[in-house]
């Protein structure tokens, strides 16, 4: 503010003098009279040393045809000069916090954003304009949107969509972030489109600090999302990411036609029919989308996520068992899943236990080498064991194939869900889904590389199909700032990615707060919860979810006093945030009992174990072994909070193509709605 006024006043100030020495040559000029000068607009009078400016008594002179005394003239050029010179800036100021209004959610505004918006953004964006400089205006935005405080106290991205779609009229502009200059597709008037995507453009500036690997993700980001926008922009060409990370492609009018034209390899997603004429109109999801809709969107054929399991894979391991000295083992029958091959037996219940025992053995003469086989006891059929034994040609599953192959009959459930999420198959193909309503708050835990980054990225990018982004706000803690969730820094759901820990211990302390001030909301209302004041549509207040992407980051940048402050609070939070709306997952790959407090582990009743380096590390997420068993890439096991036993699942992927092909429909039709 400082900053501005004192602006302001050398604006004015400039302009007087200019004006006083322009207009008034006659009156000497020097020091003093400068000083006068300074102070003639005020109604006072300051002494003056005599035969300055001023002081010329009883002589009239003109002020453009309007007859003034002599002295008064260079008071009312002085005064002309503070108006117009306040009057200019003053206007400046309000364009710019028009601007900054228009770019800016409410939620994020305040005052330090402002300063630096108009302290050197706004000017940046107005010179780089008005000089053709487009790589001052893309600086400009590019930097403000890393760098906003929401809510006061948060760091966050802003996507500013609408701002980019307007210069760019490409249509996507949502997903690709923050700064783009794009100056015209194929047929317009310049050829030469360079894309700076939101944390996928690695502007030098912000590359101190970074390692080669996350380096080379935010690179694969930039060059992914160049990808999408340019596709749905309908731009023809190649592109390439230069060295400082910033992204071009199409024909550069310096360097001649573009040698690659990759333009219609992409999937175009009106081309796409159903291949088993399903014809299920169900509204499905908040944006009225139907599952006829996501069928479309699926690939063509939908691949299957479970065959029968051939009989003699099961009798295999019937045979293994009686030469392990187990006989009289029954063969039930067996799936093939996508990960697993699943071979359900039934021994005699004396040796069930001990059968149980053998896995790694059974594993070895099976011939699964080092891989683990993992044996549970099978839900619903008392007394039958599934041997689950390590597929060599496992298949992964994409978001939008898991999302079609639900089975109908879980729909009518799922659409009773307060907020669906799909997590991922089990090996006998049945896509599970949950309502995050109930967990209330999740541990996501399993070692580095298991699959947690992709396995939050497609539970986010799932609820953002099923939710409204008026009825679920989500906020992100990525330490890797920005290499984590690639698109779910787009989404329009996302209010902020905190990478400060002492925000998100305020955001904590400020749910817990706000946690108070809803339920006595609900009490006027006389409602036990906001899912009921929802369904009676007496209450339109957003589920909260926030994200936290690798707890012991935080932990260790918390002093012992904050950490305990936000334990605390989470505590607080606990199982009353369920009714409140507010939802916590927690994600670690460093599942020890020193970085997951009893305390807090005790909050986060739902748990989802990823591949674990051990069997404590299994037992810290889960309270039992069995995830130092699973194979790593998404396979997971799901724990609710009030199962007695896990559900093991194979976590779905995003790919590029049910991005394009649904994913980013799906927002579009969000933004329209
Ligand atoms: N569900 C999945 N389907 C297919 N591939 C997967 C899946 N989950 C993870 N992968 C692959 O495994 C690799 C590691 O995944 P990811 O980055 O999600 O692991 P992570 O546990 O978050 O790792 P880190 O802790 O090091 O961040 C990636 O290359 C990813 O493509």
């Amino acid at each position: 503010m400082w900053a501005w006024l004192i602006l302001l006043v050398m604006i004015g100030l400039g302009w007087h003098v200019a004006a006083i020495h322009h207009w008034v040559p006659a009156v000497p000029w020097n020091g003093a009279a400068a000083w006068h000068a300074l102070w003639s607009p005020l109604p006072f009078s300051v002494p003056r040393p005599p035969g300055t400016l001023g002081r010329i008594p009883g002589r009239h002179s003109s002020l453009r045809g309007v007859m003034l005394p002599s002295h008064h003239v260079p008071i009312a050029w002085g005064a002309i000069g503070w108006g117009v010179g306040l009057g200019l800036g003053g206007l400046w100021v309000l364009i710019g916090t028009l601007a900054w209004l228009y770019h800016t959610p409410a939620s994020v505004r305040n005052g330090q954003t402002w300063r630096d918006w108009m302290l050197w953004r706004w000017p940046m964006i107005v010179l780089g304009t008005l000089t053709h400089q487009p790589s001052w205006v893309t600086e400009a935005f590019h930097r403000y949107h890393r760098t906003w405080t929401a809510g006061g106290n948060s760091t966050g991205i802003d996507p500013t969509w609408q701002t980019v779609a307007h210069v760019l009229d490409a249509g996507l502009a949502r997903s690709l972030g923050d700064a783009i200059w794009m100056t015209g597709p194929d047929g317009g008037p310049v050829r030469r489109i360079q894309i700076v995507a939101d944390g996928g453009g690695v502007h030098p500036a912000w590359s101190h600090g970074f390692d080669a690997e996350m380096m080379q993700a935010w690179m694969q980001w930039a060059t992914q999302w160049a990808e999408i926008a340019l596709h749905h922009a309908g731009v023809p060409g190649s592109w390439t990411v230069s060295d400082e990370g910033v992204v071009h492609r199409g024909r550069d009018p310096q360097h001649g036609p573009s040698q690659q034209v990759v333009s219609g390899d992409l999937p175009s997603p009106a081309s796409r029919t159903t291949q088993d004429g399903l014809s299920d109109t169900t509204r499905w999801g908040a944006q009225g989308l139907t599952w006829q809709d996501l069928r479309s969107a699926a690939p063509n054929p939908l691949p299957l996520l479970t065959t029968p399991l051939p009989a003699d894979r099961v009798q295999e391991v019937v045979q293994v068992l009686a030469h392990l000295g187990f006989p009289d083992v029954e063969a039930i029958g067996g799936q093939r899943g996508l990960t697993v091959d699943v071979a359900k037996i039934r021994p005699p219940a004396a040796l069930a236990k001990r059968i149980l025992a053998e896995s790694a053995t059974l594993a070895g003469q099976l011939g699964h080498g080092n891989l683990p086989l993992r044996m549970t006891y099978v839900d619903g059929e008392p007394g039958v064991i599934a041997v689950e034994r390590p597929r060599p040609d496992r298949q992964f599953v994409d978001l939008v194939t898991a999302l079609a192959r639900t089975d109908p009959d879980d729909r009518q459930k799922i659409q009773r869900m307060a907020v669906p999420i799909c997590l991922g198959v089990t090996p006998n193909g049945r896509v599970v889904w949950s309502d995050i309503t109930t967990w209330p708050h999740c541990l996501i835990g399993g070692s580095t590389n298991s699959g947690k980054t992709t396995v939050i990225s497609s539970m986010l990018t799932s609820i953002t199909i099923t939710m409204s982004p008026s009825d679920l706000r989500i906020t992100v803690v990525d330490p890797k700032a920005g290499s984590s969730f690639p698109w779910i820094y787009h989404m329009p759901h996302v209010d902020a990615v905190l990478l400060d820990p002492e925000d998100v211990v305020a955001l904590v302390a400020q749910w817990a707060d706000e946690q108070e001030t809803r339920y006595k909301q609900f009490a006027k209302l006389k409602v036990p919860d906001l899912i009921t004041a929802r369904q009676r549509g007496i209450l339109s207040l957003p589920y909260r979810l926030l994200v936290i992407d690798e707890y012991k980051d935080l932990k260790d940048h918390l002093d012992k006093e904050t950490l305990k402050e936000f334990e605390r609070n989470i505590g607080r939070l606990g199982q009353k945030a369920r009714g409140a709306g507010f939802y916590l997952w927690i994600a670690t790959q460093h599942p020890l009992a020193n970085i997951i407090s009893s305390p807090l582990k005790a909050n986060l009743p739902t748990r989802i174990a990823l591949l674990t380096s051990s069997t404590s590390d299994s037992q810290v997420i889960l309270d039992r072994p069995g995830a130092e068993t699973l194979l790593g890439k998404g396979d997971a096991l799901f724990l609710p909070a009030d199962a007695t036993e896990p559900i093991r699942i194979q976590a779905p992927i995003v790919s590029q193509e049910s991005l394009w092909t649904y994913i980013i429909e799906a927002w579009k039709n969000q933004q329209n709605t």
